[in-house]
């Protein structure tokens, strides 16, 4: 993309806040949202209904099917371009979309708990944005009190919200620790991430035994101690 002209400052509405971005306007007039973590968007991301969207993908998918010389009359092809643009915008990337963020449940940290709270193994699949095959991986996550305690399952939704966007894994790494930050209200949030990425696997170098560790810390996860501990426990190897 070709820069033509930055537009700082400007507020946008994403999860139900407003926040700082800024946009830059390319030769084309087009916008695209860049903050560091942010997954680039379009300021028009929303214009259009999931239907629409859903009918406008459908063409462009029938349209990428005819071109490979599919038959689209065939009883089993001729369904999918709709089905794709369905999973597309209603299932596996339903996290571009700040609506479906999960609502979080806090609780008052009543009873003390002043250690860290340990969250591993989530499973998760994700679509890499360079090629848009799957990723599936596992994420670690863990964070202390600030006072605040948040319902065990909404850090797997909230892994999951971010995994369901074209990702890179670097990105999704950082967006649930930062977003994770944002909730709890302390930057004591530790995040790490073991995932296969099949466009490396499956096509490509299609090496079938490597996967990528991403990792976020802050606060007092950067305490050599602190991260000692969070990754001991990943070790654990408990059958239940
Ligand atoms: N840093 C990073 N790279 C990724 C991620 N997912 C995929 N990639 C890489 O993105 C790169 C894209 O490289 P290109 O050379 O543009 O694409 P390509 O010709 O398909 O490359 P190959 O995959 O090597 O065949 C590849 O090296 C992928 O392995 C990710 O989450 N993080
Ligand atoms: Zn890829």
């Amino acid at each position: 993309m070709k820069q033509k002209e930055t537009l700082s400052n400007i507020q946008l509405n994403g999860d139900g806040k407003i926040e700082m971005i800024d946009v830059l306007i390319d030769e084309m007039g087009d916008n695209h949202v860049m903050t560091s973590v942010e997954t680039p968007m379009r300021t028009d991301a929303f214009a259009l209904s999931d239907d629409e969207k859903i009918a406008a993908i459908e063409k462009h998918f029938e349209a990428i099917m005819n071109t490979l010389g599919l038959d689209l009359t065939d009883d089993s092809l001729k369904g999918t371009p709709h089905r794709v643009a369905k999973m597309y915008v209603k299932e596996i990337f339903q996290g571009l979309n700040p609506a479906n963020m999960p609502k979080m449940a806090l609780f008052e940290n009543k009873y003390k708990y002043n250690e860290m709270l340990v969250e591993k193994n989530i499973s998760f699949y994700s679509n890499c944005e360079h090629h848009f095959v799957p990723i599936m991986g596992r994420a670690h996550v863990a964070y202390i009190s600030n006072g605040k305690v948040i319902g065990l399952s909404k850090l797997n939704r909230l892994v999951e919200y971010f995994a369901k966007r074209p990702q890179v894994q670097e990105r999704l790494t950082m967006q649930i620790g930062k977003k994770l930050q944002e909730v709890l209200g302390t930057n004591d949030v530790a995040v790490v991430i073991d995932a296969k990425h099949l466009c490396v696997s499956s096509r490509g170098v299609k090496d079938e035994s490597s996967s990528t560790v991403t990792a976020f810390y802050n606060g007092v996860f950067k305490d050599e101690a602190r991260k000692a501990e969070f990754l001991k426990y990943l070790e654990f190897k408990t059958e239940f």
